[in-house]
C-alpha cells in the first residue's frame, strides 16, 4: 500500500513473474494497479488479477481497518482487473459497482454467481463520495467494450485504466522513478501490442479528458504518470494517428540455413547508406510481440521467410498474423526470403503485408544463396 495523494492510496499487486499476456511477451512482468479514495465514503477504483486476491485484501485492509468499501469504480472487465472481484464483494456485500452498461453485462457473464448491486454509468455522471467527486469517461475499445476511465476531481487524477498502461512489473511506481525514455518505451511497446487497433477511440478519448485538468495519471498497468503527462500526451496522439518515421525501417526475419538472414543484413547494409535508422528482429531470438513494438513508428516493415514446405516459417506467420490485426497503418512493405525450387513464402509474405493495406516494394527472393 502507497499513499499517492491525500486520501489516495495504491493498493495493487505486482506480478513480476507474468510473461505472457494474451499473446504479449511482457519480460518485465506487470502491476495490477487498483486504487483506493477514503472520504466520507470509500471507493475501490478496480480490482487485481483473482491468483492476488488475497494480498490485495490485505493492502486494501492495510489503509481501511474496519472501515468498509461503500463504491466500486470497475473501469474494466478483463479479469486482470476485475478477477478478485468475487473476494472483494465477499468482504464488502454492501459496496455498490459503477461501471458501464457493457461492464454490467461482461462481469454477469464472468462471475454469475458473484453478489452485489450494479450501477450503470454514462458520460456526464458523477458519483459524490463527501469531499470527492469522481466523474466517468467511457472509452468503449480501449480496449474492450466496457473500457472507461474516471476522473477524481478534487485530487486532479485520472485513473485511465489500459490507457497509458505499461507491463512494468519491476517495483517502479513513479514516472519520475526512472524517467522519460523508459516511460515512452514501456508505454509505446503497450501502444503496440493492445491499443493500436483503437486510433480513433483513443483520439476520442483524449478529446474528453481534454476537458479535465489531469495533475496526475494512474493507469491500470505499470507506473502512475505525475511529470511526464505532456509528453505521454502527445505521443498518444502521434501513435492514434499511425504517425510514423520515414526515416525508420524494421526488418524482421527468420532463418533456417541462414540465406534469408544474409538478405537481412543486406538489407540493413542498404538502408543504413541511405541514412535510415534500421532495426533488425530475429524472430527466433525475439518474441513477434517485440517486433511489434518496433512497428510503431517505423516506415518500412520489410518481412523475410524462407520457403518451408510450400509456405513461409511459422514464426513469421505468427507475426505477421499479429501485426494485421493489430492494424498499422500508412506503412511500406516488402517480402523477402531464400528458396530452393518452389519459393511460394515470398509471395504469401507479400500478400499477407499488402492485406495489412501497406504499400508494396517489389520483392527480393534468392535461389538457395546470395
Ligand atoms: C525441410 C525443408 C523444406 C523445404 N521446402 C521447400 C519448399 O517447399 N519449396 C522451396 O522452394 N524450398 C524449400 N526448401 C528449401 C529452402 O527454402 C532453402 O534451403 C532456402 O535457401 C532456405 O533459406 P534459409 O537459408 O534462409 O533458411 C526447404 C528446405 C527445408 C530444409
Amino acid at each position: 500500500m502507497i499513499k499517492i495523494a491525500d486520501n489516495v492510496y495504491s493498493v495493487g499487486v505486482i506480478d513480476s513473474e507474468v510473461r505472457i499476456f494474451h499473446g504479449y511477451y511482457t519480460p518485465l512482468g506487470t502491476t495490477y494497479n487498483a486504487y483506493l479514495v477514503v472520504d466520507d465514503q470509500v471507493t475501490l477504483i478496480d480490482f487485481v488479477k483473482e491468483k492476488f486476491a488475497e494480498e490485495f485484501l490485505k493492502n486494501i485492509e492495510e489503509v481501511l481497518g474496519d472501515r468498509t468499501i461503500d463504491s466500486i469504480i470497475c473501469n474494466h472487465v478483463e479479469p486482470d482487473h476485475s478477477g478478485a472481484l468475487p473476494q472483494v464483494v465477499d468482504k464488502y456485500p454492501q459496496a455498490m459497482i459503477y461501471g458501464t452498461a457493457n461492464c454490467q453485462k461482461e462481469l454477469k457473464a464472468y462471475y454469475p454467481d458473484a453478489v452485489y448491486d450494479f450501477t450503470v454509468v454514462k458520460a456526464g455522471d458523477f458519483l459524490d463520495t463527501g469531499k470527492h467527486h469522481f466523474s466517468f469517461i467511457p472509452m468503449p475499445m480501449v480496449h474492450w467494450p466496457d473500457s472507461m476511465s474516471t476522473y477524481l476531481a478534487e485530487e486532479k487524477i485520472l485513473f485511465s485504466n489500459d490507457a497509458f498502461g505499461q507491463h512494468t512489473g519491476t517495483g517502479e511506481l513513479f514516472d519520475t522513478d526512472k524517467g522519460l525514455e523508459r516511460l515512452l518505451d514501456r508505454a509505446g511497446d503497450y501502444y503496440a501490442n493492445i491499443v493500436l487497433p483503437f486510433g480513433m477511440q483513443v483520439t476520442k478519448l483524449l478529446d474528453m479528458a481534454s476537458a479535465f485538468d489531469i495533475q496526475m495519471i494512474c493507469p491500470s498497468h505499470g507506473v502512475i504518470i505525475t511529470k511526464y503527462i505532456p509528453e505521454i500526451i502527445e505521443k498518444y496522439i502521434s501513435w492514434s494517428k499511425n504517425e510514423t518515421n520515414d526515416k525508420q525501417v524494421l526488418i524482421v526475419y527468420d532463418t533456417m540455413w541462414g540465406t534469408t538472414e544474409k538478405m537481412a543484413r543486406l538489407l540493413e547494409q542498404e538502408y543504413t547508406s541511405k541514412g535510415f535508422t534500421v532495426e533488425t528482429v530475429n524472430l527466433t531470438e525475439e518474441h513477434y510481440s517485440h517486433a511489434m513494438a518496433r512497428v510503431l513508428e517505423a516506415k518500412y516493415i520489410f518481412v523475410g521467410s524462407p520457403t518451408l514446405n510450400n509456405t513461409m516459417l511459422p514464426s513469421v506467420m505468427a507475426f505477421l498474423t499479429y501485426m494485421k490485426g493489430l492494424k498499422p497503418k500508412g506503412r511500406i512493405g516488402k517480402a523477402f526470403g531464400s528458396y530452393g525450387w518452389s519459393g511460394e513464402s515470398i509471395g504469401q509474405v507479400n500478400d499477407l503485408l499488402a492485406s495489412c493495406g501497406f504499400e508494396m516494394e517489389d520483392p527480393l527472393k534468392a535461389l538457395w544463396n546470395v
